[in-house]
């Protein structure tokens, strides 16, 4: 393949779910230094539920926004550094921020059937002169068709990339093969297609394959696979595949490697892997960042968090709704009570 494929990495960002939000300003610059040395394109620094995303609803984060997205871009020499925002926890003055302090890269995510939320943030990212993706989240929600037409929103709004994002790491290959060249078929040519996954179902390298198969032009991967649930794409095993495939990148393999091996796994808190929890996240479709509340929550109210997790895929809760979490542990707990 002679295109070659940009990576973005999401090891600050998503990998803050995993860390429960905590990484320190110089776990920051270690992480952005080495990210950046092993040439990843574009290096996504922001809290992981996105701009103004610290709050009592998803656990405050130890450092500031300013200081998350100030430390990467001073780390940074030759990766843009991005940010993520969904539209409502963030708003217009997070994005202007979030430019004025170094960000290039603004990244406006919606739930899948809801791109028209996007609109403002859209147009203020491609104001600001930011490279605007929009990323549709939870995509195995919808029939490709139905986020064909949801991307087509974005492209009108001014997106310049547009992503297939399985945030539940519930795509199949044929999946992820169908959305991707929907968009690659049916988009304008100018706009850059992106798929984001994640490893619930062991299928984060194959979808991310899948997807460059079928004309995906950005990739997002996270150093030891550091993510939601049973983590994203994991960049060093991303990388392997890639070269043995011939995919054209910017990455070194064995810096890469170091860097998941020498500094990403000792500062994990809870091993980023497949296990029966995040394994259910995929197996019934769930938000990935829900894999934390609902191990904790399982444990509060002594009911299986696999339970919790069904549940919660049987009402559909969206992210946003982590709340959810608690009253369905409480629920399940009574329905045992009754039952024993
Ligand atoms: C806010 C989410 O964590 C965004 C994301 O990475 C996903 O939906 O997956
Ligand atoms: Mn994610």
């Amino acid at each position: 393949m002679s295109k070659k494929v940009i990576i973005n990495d999401v090891t600050l960002r998503d990998g803050m779910h995993a860390i429960r939000h905590q990484y320190s300003t110089d776990q920051i610059a270690r992480l952005t230094r080495a990210i950046d040395d092993s040439g990843a394109d574009i290096i996504e620094a922001t809290y992981g539920d996105g701009l103004g995303g610290s709050s009592i609803q998803y656990g405050f984060s130890k450092e500031s926004e300013e200081d998350i997205i100030k430390t990467a871009v001073a780390n940074a020499e030759n990766a843009k550094v991005g940010v993520l925002l969904l539209p409502g926890i963030g708003v217009i003055e997070h994005l202007e921020r979030a430019h004025d302090w170094g960000a290039r890269v603004a990244r406006v995510a919606t739930h899948c059937t809801e791109a028209d939320v996007s609109e403002q943030h859209i147009k203020k990212a491609a104001e600001l002169g930011m490279d605007t993706v929009g990323f549709l989240m939870m995509s195995h929600r919808t029939e490709p068709e139905n986020l064909l037409e949801e991307a087509k929103k974005m492209e009108s709004y001014g997106a310049q990339t547009i992503y297939v994002v399985d945030s539940a790491g519930a795509l199949t290959m044929d999946g992820t093969r169908r959305r991707v060249s929907l968009f690659k078929e049916n988009l304008n040519s100018k706009i850059q297609v992106g798929f984001h996954g994640h490893n619930n179902l062991s299928l984060g390298v194959a979808n991310s394959i899948a997807a460059i198969e079928e004309g995906a032009d950005r990739i997002d991967a996270s150093l030891a696979g550091m993510g939601a649930g049973a983590g994203n794409t994991a960049t060093d095993q991303l990388v392997a595949v890639m070269d043995r495939m011939n995919i054209d990148h910017n990455l070194d393999l064995y810096k890469t490697m170091d860097a998941a091996e020498n500094l990403m796994k000792p500062m994990m808190e809870r091993p980023v892997q497949i296990d029966r929890l995040s394994l259910t996240l995929g197996y019934t479709g769930v938000y990935s960042s829900f894999l934390l509340f609902a191990e904790r929550a399982g444990k509060e109210y002594g009911v299986d968090a696999r339970d919790i997790l069904t549940r919660i895929a049987e009402i559909g809760a969206v992210g946003g709704q982590e709340d959810w979490i608690i009253g369905v542990a409480q629920e399940l707990a009574k329905e045992k009570q009754l039952n024993a």
